[in-house]
């Protein structure tokens, strides 16, 4: 069975973001992740942890301001200094929580340009925190308009001319799915590079089974698979966090 994180800024989302951390460990997730988990001292997410006995693994890079609208900076023209800025804070936070995984956002932006900028900014990330796993993740265009980087070919090129040991794919494969209309193929094609995983039902990214994706054939090929690591849920419940879970009783069951 696949090692299941809760994504906390999705899930469990009746409850106050640190209480979210304990609900996880009690519903029978082996982990947690947060997109920006910024706002509380990591000294109080850190005694959340200890008390429910489960890491955080994985937040995304940059910290605040996600309010105002921005996707991040990796790869926008003129603005590497604010990236770099941001990226060491985010580094810091990381290794505050015991954080190992810190998915670096590309942000919203076009051009070769561009494709440049991401590049050489990954490949100075990848050299500051030789310590840290970085992801970059293809999102698709309905959720998030205008972002850089939306295709998992593109996201493939880019690893490869980066080359970085520390550097590889956030598989999401709601994304993979909204992308192409076929996530499976996409797994079978790029899932080698994959260095996490997230998951969640098309249409409507709710909880992970019915629709349009073959979850239960997905975890069959990650049980089989050579991939060993996190498997994070990052869905809108339908309801009830807590009454959405029989998702995870079926592929315990099966
Ligand atoms: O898929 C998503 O939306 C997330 O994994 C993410 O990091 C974008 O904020
Ligand atoms: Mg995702």
């Amino acid at each position: 069975m696949p090692r299941f994180a809760a994504n906390i800024t999705f899930l469990f989302r009746e409850l106050p973001f640190l209480d979210r951390i304990e609900a996880a460990a009690d519903f029978g997730f082996s982990g947690v992740e947060a997109l920006f988990p910024y706002d509380d001292a990591a000294s109080q997410i850190n005694r959340r942890l200890t008390r429910a006995a489960i890491p955080m693994v994985l937040i995304n890079c940059p910290p605040p301001n996600w309010a105002g609208g921005e996707r991040g900076f990796a790869a926008v023209p003129g603005l590497s200094e604010r990236f770099r800025h941001d990226f060491k804070r985010s580094v810091r936070f990381a290794e505050a929580l015991g954080v190992a995984r810190l998915h670096v956002m590309a942000g919203n932006v076009n051009g070769l340009v561009a494709r440049q900028t991401f590049m050489e900014n990954l490949r100075w990330a990848a050299d500051e925190a030789p310590d840290m796993q970085l992801t970059i993740e293809p999102i698709n265009g309905h959720d998030m308009p205008g972002y850089y980087l939306n295709d998992f070919d593109q996201a493939a090129e880019i690893l490869d001319e980066v080359n970085a040991k520390n550097l590889g794919l956030q598989f999401d494969m709601y994304h993979a799915q909204m992308i192409t209309g076929d996530g499976m193929s996409v797994w079978e094609t790029h899932g080698n590079r994959a260095v996490h995983v997230q998951i969640g039902g098309v249409p409507g990214r709710h909880e992970p089974m019915g629709g349009d994706i073959d979850y239960p054939a997905f975890f069959a090929a990650l049980d089989s698979g050579a991939y060993k690591g996190w498997v994070s849920a990052e869905y809108n419940p339908e309801g009830d966090t807590r009454k959405g879970l029989g998702w995870m009783d079926m592929v315990k069951g099966s």
